[in-house]
């Protein structure tokens, strides 16, 4: 067979070509596609699009060629919307999340003397830009994580955790809902650092924050306040509530048997206490009403839960 001069440049191109006749038989690909899909145009010539393809989502692909008949008019199918159209191996060395090249896929009719006559699909081999594209998107996800937890304990971040206290505040007056507080700070966690050293005091906090993020609920909001300082929104949680969560963080801390340089360390904890009151109108006052409730607990000497003063009137 010999080649007309425009199938010759057809062939030099690095995207695949391939012509429809209006039943979906395959008048014509290029090279690319010979070699892509193994299979050399005569091989296929005058089959069924199908045939060669049964992947193709036959529904979708109709809709899609019948909008290009109708309108006369290019359409487009981007990676984003399909990975891909035709099963096509890739040829990369890098491991993408598919077996398959990536395809942005444009469908264009053709015309003879004024009459649709066939439909040209071009398929453009996207594999690099989808996997960077991938992996760029996994970074920033990594990155916008990464601000969000504390660097030592993996725990929520102040920022994030009084990003997370400022919408659970706005909810519970939205909507006159129960919300508490608790504040908790390790008694003097400056002897442990000033004893044992500071990898020791790290690791009192890195063990801290695990046993309390066991110990609390998914839908509570655990963070590092600060320091040896953390925090927990309770969304939902009257002051009963509250306090019985913050008895069980104390004696779990109290519990936690941590060795160092086979010596044990004690770690106890005071805890504040607050709820959201009709006087409170940002989440900064929650925080000051529990901040001033661990203070007392710490004044009251240590290792015990304060509820702050103006709760307990209430309580
Ligand atoms: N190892 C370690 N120490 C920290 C970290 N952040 C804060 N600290 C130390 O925590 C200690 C806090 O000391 P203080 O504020 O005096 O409080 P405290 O000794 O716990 O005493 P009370 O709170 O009154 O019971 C300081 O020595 C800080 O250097 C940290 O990330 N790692």
């Amino acid at each position: 067979m010999t080649l007309s001069f425009c199938e010759k440049v057809t062939n030099q191109l690095n995207s695949g070509v391939i012509v429809l006749d209006l039943d979906y038989r395959i008048v014509f690909w290029n090279n690319f596609l010979a070699i892509h899909a193994n299979k050399q145009f005569k091989d296929v010539c005058d089959l069924s699009v199908y045939d060669v393809f049964p992947e193709l989502p036959k529904r979708w692909f109709e809709r899609k060629l019948n909008g290009v008949k109708q309108l006369n008019s290019p359409s487009f199918c981007s990676w984003e919307q399909r990975h891909h159209l035709f099963e096509l191996p890739h040829t990369r060395p890098i491991t993408t999340d598919s077996h398959y090249m990536a395809q942005n896929v444009t469908f264009t009719p053709i015309e003879d003397k004024g009459q649709l006559t066939h439909i040209c699909i071009l398929i453009e081999d996207v594999t690099d830009v989808c996997h960077y594209q991938t992996m760029l998107r996994k970074t920033l996800d990594d990155l916008a994580m990464a601000n969000r937890i504390d660097g030592l304990t993996q725990v929520y971040n102040r920022k994030h955790w009084e990003e997370c206290l400022a919408q659970e505040f706005a909810r519970a007056r939205r909507y006159d809902a129960d919300l508490a507080l608790i504040m908790f700070d390790l008694d003097h966690f400056k002897r442990i650092n000033d004893n044992y050293g500071h990898q020791c005091g790290d690791m009192v906090l890195i063990e801290t924050a695990k046993v309390i993020e066991e110990l609390i609920r998914i839908s509570d909001t655990f963070g590092r306040y600060g320091g040896e300082e953390f925090a927990v929104i309770l969304p939902e949680t009257g002051i009963a509530g509250a306090l019985d969560v913050a008895e069980k963080i104390r004696q779990r801390i109290e519990d936690i048997a941590l060795l160092f340089n086979e010596e044990p360390i004690n770690v106890t904890t005071s805890i504040g206490v607050a709820t959201i009151g009709d006087d409170d109108f940002r989440y900064e006052d929650l925080i000051a009403h529990a901040d001033q409730a661990l203070y007392e607990a710490k004044a009251l000497g240590r290792n015990q839960v304060a509820v702050n003063k103006t709760l307990i009137a209430c309580v």
